[in-house]
């Protein structure tokens, strides 16, 4: 397994190399002209360099932000961030007694999450000169958009930064993520960072989790794009509804200049409705009713193991362009990568020179629909909720007659458990074998996950009378080991779930294990060949 940073030598590769100072007067002053009640107890002419959310990751002289959490409050660490070096700690009325008693000077908020993205812009200056941002949000697809934004950005001769749940990529060597979104001081310190290192655009994935976290406070984005919504993360939004709305935060005027949308469902068309942003909307499944999109996909055709699609604007533009991976819905991320990049003022002429001349588009992405080898075909996808395991069981099913779709996956523990029937469903339609297994079980009991996953697999072949047979195999390796040995050179193997990571958490433990590197073992004990790893793009596995 890659050697894992400490929090505080991972902090400071994500803060700018030139120290600025701010006083706790100047946060107090901009708290008050903004309307928040806010006061400082001790010295207010406190200087502060940084800002940080967790005690384990404080640098000397910065702000330690005690906040409220669901399983402690941040001052419970105010002993320890000031022994780490602490100038002051911003917290609210509930920390209030165990941050003052040490003595530090303490701006008191009312509520510190509501406040600590402000902040941030305040101590890193991000407020005045930040890169061009494109974020993303939605289900499925926001880790393939910001790689394709990303790659075509670079055609165009950018410098680029890049903040996702694979890596962090402030225009140096990437590092291996740990959240999606990172917190808002954090997100700051590495906006800072990549401009004094020449980056002029950055992609972002901002999932739900950072909206209701505030963790994009304090950002505006250039261009704000949508993928999807489906099925998932209700454990922290009870309801679709709900779900939604944190999703559609990100588009409003406050936070983004333009909106582009995918509207091909109800939920993009509701979306579109919403936003305040200006808007542009896409639709990348060509049927009637999304004529009226102002960017439309037509003429899809399969070339390599991807797609030549051409996209047309309001004023009659057409953009040709060829994707890379496998799946029609990497068609619709790539639309999205293309108009979101027209929408930031790149001309189309030039769009369409880089498009022709560097095939952007084609760029690997770790563990998404990366193919492993061709015959069998043997894919590792991150598919991890429904439907992202439909669309991508539905873009492998093979052409030979009598062939079969064997897939491995499980359901993630301490997740939206509603999840995993249908899943298990969903796998009893498109797939021939279904091998259910672990996919990151964290604390929870992996033998009831994958129970649950694997009845609602036969209760659907039971109900529908397919002809799927279910197997429970675990651990993963062997499951993985198990399909490639069931496999014919016709058939399809999707190995679905956590695929890019480089271990799984199984009852509190973390277990090396490389879906990629485990699949390729199995397949060339039987005899098969495999492809060469894609050595184009940062990979966490090839790390440490
Ligand atoms: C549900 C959720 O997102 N929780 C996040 C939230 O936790 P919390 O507010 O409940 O914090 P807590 O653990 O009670 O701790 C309270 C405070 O004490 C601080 N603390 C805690 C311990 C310590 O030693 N020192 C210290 O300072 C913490 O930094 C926090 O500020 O704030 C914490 C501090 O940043 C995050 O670590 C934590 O993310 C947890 C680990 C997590 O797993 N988050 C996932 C679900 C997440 O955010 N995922 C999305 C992507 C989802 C997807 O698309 O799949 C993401 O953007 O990564
Ligand atoms: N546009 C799309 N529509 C539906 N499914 C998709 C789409 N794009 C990708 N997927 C599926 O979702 C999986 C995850 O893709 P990706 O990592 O790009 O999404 P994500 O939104 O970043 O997810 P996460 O935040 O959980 O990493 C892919 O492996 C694929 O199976």
């Amino acid at each position: 397994m890659p050697e894992a940073l400490t929090p505080r030598a991972a902090e400071a590769l994500l803060r700018p190399l030139k120290k600025r100072t701010t006083t706790l007067r100047a946060m107090l002053e901009y708290l008050h002209e903004t309307g928040r009640g806010a006061n400082i107890i001790g010295n207010d002419e406190a200087k502060v360099t940084g800002i940080c959310l967790d005690s384990r990751a404080v640098l000397p002289g910065d702000l330690y932000v005690a906040a409220p959490g669901a399983r402690f409050h941040g001052a419970q660490f105010a002993a320890a961030a000031a022994q780490a070096g602490a100038a002051a700690i911003l917290t609210d009325i509930e920390g209030e007694a165990a941050a003052s008693a040490l003595g530090l000077p303490v701006l008191l908020a009312g509520d510190v999450r509501e406040v600590v993205g402000e902040l941030a812009a305040l101590v890193y200056g991000t407020d005045e000169d930040c890169p061009e941002l494109f974020g993303l949000t939605g289900t499925n697809g926001k880790t393939t958009t910001s790689y394709m934004i990303r790659s075509v950005l670079r055609a165009l001769g950018r410098e680029t930064g890049l903040v996702g749940t694979i890596e962090i990529s402030a225009g140096q060597t990437p590092i291996p993520s740990i959240l999606t979104t990172p917190e808002a001081p954090q997100l700051h310190g590495l906006m800072a960072r990549m401009r004094e290192l020449g980056v002029t655009s950055a992609t972002m994935e901002v999932s739900s989790h950072s909206l209701s976290y505030r963790r994009v406070d304090g950002l505006r984005f250039a261009v704000s794009g949508f993928t999807n919504l489906t099925q998932d993360h209700l454990d922290l939004h009870g309801s679709m509804q709900e779900y939604f709305a944190t999703k559609a935060a990100l588009f409003d005027l406050e936070r983004s200049d333009l909106a582009v949308l995918t509207v091909d469902d109800d939920w993009g068309r509701a979306m579109a409705a919403q936003a305040t942003a200006e808007v542009w909307t896409l639709a990348t499944t060509a049927t009637a009713t999304h004529a009226d999109a102002d960017w439309v996909v037509a003429n899809v055709h399969p070339a390599g193991l991807g797609h030549r699609f051409e996209l047309h604007g309001p004023e009659e533009q057409v953009i040709t362009a060829v994707t890379g991976l496998p799946g029609d819905f990497n068609v619709s991320n790539a639309a999205l990568a293309v108009v979101m990049v027209l929408a930031s003022g790149v001309e189309l002429r030039q769009l369409q020179a880089a498009l022709d001349a560097a095939n952007p588009l084609t760029v690997q992405v770790p563990g998404r629909m990366q193919v492993i080898a061709e015959s069998p075909a043997a894919i590792v996808d991150f598919a991890h909720n429904p439907d992202a395991l439909t669309r991508a069981l539905g873009s492998v099913r093979p052409t030979e007659p009598g062939s079969k779709v064997i897939v491995v996956f499980g359901a993630t523990g301490e997740r939206d458990a509603t999840k995993r029937p249908i899943m298990g469903a969903v796998a009893a339609r498109h797939a021939d074998v279904v091998i259910v297994t672990d996919d990151d079980p964290h604390s929870e009991d992996p033998a009831r996950i994958r129970e649950a996953v694997a009845a609602g697999a036969r209760a659907e072949i039971l109900a529908n009378g397919l002809g799927a047979e279910v197997h429970e195999i675990h651990p993963r390796a062997a499951a993985i080991a198990a399909a490639a040995a069931m496999a014919g050179e016709h058939d399809t193997i999707l190995v679905a779930g956590r695929g890019h990571e480089v271990f799984q958490e199984v009852m509190g433990v973390n277990l090396e294990l490389d879906d990629r590197r485990e699949l390729r073992r199995a397949l060339l004990a039987n005899g098969f060949h495999t492809l060469e790893p894609a050595s184009d793009s940062f990979d966490p596995a090839d790390e440490g």
